[in-house]
């Protein structure tokens, strides 16, 4: 039995997060209804599903940054037994549309990733600087350092803002619409950059609606209406099957090369004949 001592490095084979009977009510409705989660370590989860679905209040409530009914587990321990400062630097968090104070240096605002590290009031140490400096270069955007915020273009801030996770060199890495404002080169480069942060034993988990991009992880979780539909890997048929039926078979995902990726079906509402539905 965990205490209140316990880090969440001690328990080493729990999943880097899960979620039990987790409801969550914004604005007196009911937003996530019940949610049994567990995401293994070391692995990429997506969470897909439409517009209102419930994805970024599901990825709050993993984050522990909403109220809620139900447990959420980091590492095997409840959210509210892990110390604040253990949780900042084991957990990193890129919200959706994020926005740090547009009068700040790109190069500080990154900095901000190395808090959890640095005691009270303490200056920044040449390794935080080294690491600062590393994730500016890896997303493109040393060139911007001194530069403020306000003075960057929209994909030029989401890649300060990416950097500044990344700074936090956190296990769990949680990102709501990473690829926002993205062009297609840096989304490329983004779905590289996690694929080596996860071969390194970081568990992601990002919410997308690039479909295409979210088939690359190793899990999809896909949400509607406030409820999971389906939990697989991205390499089983049935999971794509589940894509398409979430977004009412208005895509189809086939394989491009290695690559699973979604295309737009272009048949008028209601005339597309699945083969399961075909006549005999
Ligand atoms: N503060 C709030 N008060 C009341 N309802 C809210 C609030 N925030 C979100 N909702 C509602 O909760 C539901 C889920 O919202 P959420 O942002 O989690 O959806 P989503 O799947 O991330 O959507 P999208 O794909 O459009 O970003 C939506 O119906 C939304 O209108």
């Amino acid at each position: 039995m965990a205490n209140r001592t316990d880090t969440p490095s001690q328990h080493s084979l729990a999943p880097a997060l899960s979620a039990a009977g987790v409801s969550v009510q914004l604005g007196g409705q009911p937003v996530l209804h019940e949610v049994q989660l567990q995401l293994q370590r070391g692995r990429w989860t997506s969470i897909i599903g439409p517009n209102g679905a419930g994805k970024s209040t599901l990825l709050k409530a993993l984050a522990g940054l909403l109220p809620l009914q139900g447990q959420v587990e980091l590492l095997g321990q409840p959210f509210d037994k892990v110390p604040a400062r253990e949780r900042a630097k084991t957990m990193a968090w890129l919200g959706q549309s994020e926005r740090a104070l547009d009068d700040m240096t790109a190069f500080d605002t990154v900095m901000l990733g190395r808090m959890p590290h640095q005691n009270w009031l303490a200056t920044a140490s040449g390794q935080d600087i080294e690491i600062v400096r590393q994730v500016m270069q890896s997303n493109h955007v040393w060139q911007f350092k001194d530069r403020s915020l306000a003075e960057l273009s929209g994909g030029e801030r989401q890649r300060v803002m990416l950097a500044r996770v990344l700074a936090v060199q956190a296990p769990v890495v949680l990102m709501d619409e990473p690829l926002a404002n993205l062009d297609p080169p840096h989304q490329t480069e983004w779905l590289l950059d996690m694929r080596a942060l996860v071969q390194s034993g970081v568990s992601l988990v990002s919410v997308l609606h690039e479909v295409s991009i979210a088939l690359q992880a190793d899990d999809l979780v896909i949400v509607d209406k406030g409820r999971i539909k389906h939990i697989g890997a991205c390499n089983d048929p049935a999971t794509r099957a589940a894509v398409e039926a979430v977004f009412e078979h208005r895509i189809h995902v086939r394989q491009v090369g290695q690559v699973w990726t979604a295309v737009p079906n272009l048949q008028p509402l209601g005339q597309t004949v699945y083969a399961d539905q075909a006549p005999q």
